[in-house]
């Protein structure tokens, strides 16, 4: 580990809520309201929460997030997990972070939609208050739920633009969910001024990229690993500058790619595609932000020029009102003042 790379100021714009629940909180809150898990010790449960190296797909791999939601579905829960994800991400000095969720994986208790966004923003803000972190909400809609319930998760979200909501997307399986069946979903979005991003390119090819930006307004896309298999597609993403949310150690466990030699992430680094840095699900992958850049570092050769470039690519993607950015980007400049880099 390098100690400058833990001290670097950080960014992450793809982050899942329910992906990354500290074991120990899943514990307390099923202690709490009575829930039944089937770990007897927090080692066990730990292990049922991560993705086990055997994983061969993404449809695999959207398995270890049941657990967690079983509970998710409280607003004393949702607060709680959402504060300590922001509280545990400014730890290793993320200085912005975008956290999205599915509104509609936390209603099997009877909260609704808007209920559910209120107490994840609560727990964000409870954190901005005590850490130098600035933290906004994506909404997600699931590809496999129908384009009626989805459309009611973007109205959701449009009820809170400008009070924390910054975005929509869509995730899911995408190897049996094309995004064309929620192409009026985001049709929707574009229509109420809400940025959106899609996972698209991850268990999808090259052409769900192009569906994402050229049909469903894609400002930009969660983790586009197989663009590789496209030049025109690349070409599209250059030219309307849209970047990738890159989640490198997240990629290799879906088997987007089967191995880190094999990742593009520095390929599309030199291409001239927009890059960011991501973690997806800090538990289910069993990582962090400070963990993937010292993948980057290790083994895709990243040095504090590329660091300084995926901030300040991430910076420009965010979807963060325009005014925060010029002092969040002197913020980042101080910092690597700092470091000498
Ligand atoms: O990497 C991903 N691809 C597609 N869907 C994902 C990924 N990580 C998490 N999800 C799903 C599972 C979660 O329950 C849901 C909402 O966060 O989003
Ligand atoms: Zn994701």
């Amino acid at each position: 580990m390098n100690e400058w790379i833990n001290r670097l100021p950080k960014i992450e714009l793809h982050c899942h809520l329910d992906g990354c629940v500290r074991p120990q909180t899943v514990a307390e809150i099923s202690e709490r309201e009575g829930i039944e898990l089937s770990a007897d010790s927090l080692d066990e449960l730990t292990s049922w929460m991560r993705v086990p190296p055997s994983c061969t797909s993404l449809v695999e791999y959207l398995k270890r997030f049941e657990l967690p939601l079983q509970c998710m579905q409280t607003p004393y829960a949702l607060e709680r997990i959402a504060r300590e994800l922001a509280e545990d991400a400014a730890y290793e000095n993320v200085k912005y972070m975008e956290v999205r969720f599915a509104p509609h994986l936390h209603t099997r208790q009877g909260m609704t939609a808007a209920e559910v966004i209120a107490s994840v923003g609560a727990g964000l803000a409870a954190a901005e208050k005590n850490a130098d972190i600035i933290v906004r909400m994506i909404v997600i809609c699931m590809r496999h739920h129908s384009v009626e319930l989805n459309m009611e998760a973007v109205r959701a979200a449009a009820q809170f633009l400008s009070k924390g909501v910054v975005g929509v997307d869509l995730a899911g399986d995408e190897a049996n969910y094309p995004p064309e069946l929620h192409e009026s979903v985001f049709q929707l979005a574009d229509e109420l001024g809400i940025p959106v991003t899609i996972h698209a390119g991850e268990a999808g090819g090259a052409n769900n990229i192009r569906t994402a930006v050229e049909r469903l307004h894609a400002r930009r896309i969660g983790h586009g690993v197989r663009l590789y298999e496209d030049a025109e597609v690349a070409q599209l993403l250059r030219e309307r500058n849209v970047p990738l949310e890159m989640c490198v150690t997240s990629n290799v466990q879906t088997k987007a790619v089967d191995s880190f030699e094999k990742h593009p992430i520095r390929l599309y680094l030199n291409r001239g595609i927009g890059v960011t840095v991501n973690t997806d699900n800090r538990t289910v992958s069993d990582t962090d932000l400070t963990k993937e850049y010292n993948l980057l570092s290790h083994r895709f050769q990243f040095k504090a020029a590329d660091f300084k470039k995926v901030a300040v690519r991430a910076i420009e993607a965010a979807f963060v009102e325009p005014e925060l950015k010029p002092q969040l980007l002197r913020k980042f400049q101080e910092e690597w003042e700092k470091l000498g880099i």
